[in-house]
């Protein structure tokens, strides 16, 4: 007779990291849950199991190894992983989000160690609705689905299966900067295939190895995901995130009216944009509705931002000719002007007169960046071009040279891809430059001024965005609720000191997310779109945050 030498499997919830608390069971919880045996005797808090997490956490060398150690941990014990995010809110967020979580999605097939979240694939379109029911949830269970197809990843293009980490790192700062309970939540990859021939040849990655699928049959796709995720959820907020500039319009164009769909790309950087600008604009002292926007790189996230300015210039006064006349785009073809064959239908609206513009460049190439900055003479300048150090020392000097405090906001992620460094760009203005990027940057200190550098990141606004949209029930994400997103960040800023940052920090995200929700609730309330009835938003937001915290009374769930 063979005596079997294996332990017996751990229990299940030693396994679930929802449940588990590994050595902070008591022992009565112990000896109920089955685990008399399987855990070391002593009994630690949560507060201690966080210090010793913390303190393995910094003896991980570099910041990839400490998202790899911080996603293991995130499969263990969801409460510690929590508690941890939000202890070190501003030192973690950019090791499980930008800029780590780049290098964490280049990285996936080889670090993989356990899936998390759903996997569609588009040449099982069929499975669709069986992949979400296997999670065991009900209709009313979830309240958020983020989903990418990872055409876009940040700045740093196809990334194909591997963006499924864009979806978990996204929900992670909804959990962590404004208490989006973790357990009502589904981060997706819509695996399409990837044009990344360095995936598709190397022989551990672990997505669908063709070409990205096109046309009518990845449209019937995203159609059939909408139309599965909408019914069996029809609660949730469908998040799209990181899509590519031929799709990521289109479909919010396309399904807005019919689902709740949320494009963080577009929507969330317009408004945390806006809201840096809104904060600029009090110190330039050009209203806004004179401003005048130079945006480079005239994909989602910069015409996103372009449409948002340009509305909120006409809130201001101007008239929805001259804020229309008062955007530039300027993308890979240089200045884009009317006679372009090649421009997409969103930048159509803001490309130039040719007659316009025909004596700007040198020769008869393309106007350059350059070129336009110099005959715009922009008070605000964007960029969302990816191109790492677009914005040069003459783009900058010039830019200053043509308006008192230039407004300037490199935001392209990660930091491989910023336009330029912050430092830069003050030392070139002379101190008079008002910037905001994408990544989190250390103050700049220039001539006995120390400027603190927002961070214009949508992680600064989605939270309490997607926490406002959920209390209130919402049936839409509305340009009212945007707004009043936009108005709620801008308002927590207090520009009067010299070097001020123009967006509020990320030590505070989670008190400044639930303000940004309760303006958000209430204009969703105001749109006529609230589905939930709101005595007091306040308290509705407060009551909603979940805690990362083990609950009271022994239970496990
Ligand atoms: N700070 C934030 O919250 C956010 C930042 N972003 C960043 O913005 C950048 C763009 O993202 P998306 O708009 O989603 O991508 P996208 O692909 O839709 O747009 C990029 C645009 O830049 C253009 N472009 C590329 N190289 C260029 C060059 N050398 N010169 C001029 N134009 C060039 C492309 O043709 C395209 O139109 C990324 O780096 C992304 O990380 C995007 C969303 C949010
Ligand atoms: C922040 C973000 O959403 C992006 O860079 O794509
Ligand atoms: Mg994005």
């Amino acid at each position: 007779m063979t005596v079997p030498r294996e332990a017996p499997a751990a229990p299940d919830v030693l396994s679930d990291p929802v449940r588990n608390r590994g050595v902070a069971f008591t022992h009565s919880e112990r000896a109920e849950l089955g685990l008399i045996g399987r855990l070391p005797s002593a009994v630690l808090t949560l507060d201690q199991q966080a210090q010793r997490a913390y303190s393995q956490l910094r003896r991980q060398t570099g910041d990839l190894a400490k998202n790899v150690y911080l996603e293991q941990l995130h499969d263990r014990n969801e409460v510690l992983y929590y508690r941890l995010l939000t202890d070190h809110l501003a030192e973690l967020l950019p090791v499980v989000y930008d800029p780590t979580v780049g290098a964490a999605i280049e990285t996936y097939s080889h670090e993989y160690r356990r899936p998390r979240g759903v996997f569609l694939s588009i040449d099982q379109p069929d499975s669709i609705a069986t992949a979400f029911e296997s999670l065991g949830l009900g209709p009313d269970d979830v309240d958020l689905i983020v989903c990418t197809d990872a055409e876009e990843i940040l700045g740093i293009g196809d990334w194909g299966v591997g963006g499924i980490q864009i979806a978990v790192g996204k929900l992670a700062v909804y959990t962590a900067a404004a208490g989006i309970d973790p357990r009502r939540v589904i981060p997706v990859s819509l695996d399409v295939g990837t044009d990344n021939e360095t995936l598709l040849n190397d022989p551990l990655y672990l997505g669908n190895r063709h070409a990205r699928v096109r046309g009518a049959a990845y449209d019937a796709f995203i159609a059939r995901y909408l139309d599965t995720a909408s019914t069996l959820f029809p609660n949730a907020l469908l998040h799209f995130e990181d899509f590519g500039p031929g799709n990521a319009r289109r479909i919010l164009v396309t399904y807005g009216d019919r689902y709740r769909i949320f494009n963080d790309d577009m929507q969330g950087t317009g408004a945390i944009t806006l809201a840096a600008a809104l904060s600029a604009v009090k110190v330039s002292t050009v209203p806004m509705r004179e401003q005048k926007l130079l945006v480079f790189g005239a994909g989602t996230a910069g015409v996103g931002i372009a449409d948002q300015l340009r509305d909120a210039m006409i809130r201001d006064g101007a008239t929805a000719e001259q804020a229309t006349a008062q955007v530039w785009l300027v993308d890979k073809q240089g200045l884009l002007t009317s006679d372009m064959t090649d421009l997409r239908d969103y930048q159509q609206p803001y490309a130039r007169d040719p007659a316009e513009v025909k004596h700007w460049g040198v020769d008869s190439g393309p106007i350059t960046l350059l070129d336009a900055v110099r005959h715009v003479k922009p008070t605000i300048l964007l960029g969302t071009s990816t191109a790492h150090g677009a914005f040069t020392r003459e783009v900058i000097e010039t830019m200053s040279a043509g308006t008192r405090r230039p407004i300037v906001f490199p935001i392209s992620n990660p930091t491989s891809r910023i336009e330029a460094m912050p430092a830069d760009v003050i030392a070139w203005s002379r101190g008079r430059a008002l910037v905001a990027v994408g990544i989190p940057v250390a103050p700049v200190e220039y001539e006995g001024v120390t400027y603190q550098i927002g961070q214009a990141n949508n992680a600064l606004l989605y939270p309490g965005l997607g926490l406002g949209t959920i209390v209130a029930g919402a049936s839409k994400v509305t340009a009212g609720m945007l707004l009043a997103a936009a108005e709620a960040v801008a308002g927590q800023v207090d520009v009067g000191m010299p070097g001020a940052a123009l967006v509020p920090p990320v030590e505070n995200l989670r008190a400044s997310s639930a303000t940004t929700a309760v303006a958000v609730a209430r204009a969703a309330v105001a749109d006529g779109v609230a589905t939930k009835t709101l005595d007091n938003p306040v308290q509705a937001v407060q009551d909603a945050m979940w805690q990362p915290v083990y609950p009271a009374g022994g239970q496990t769930s």
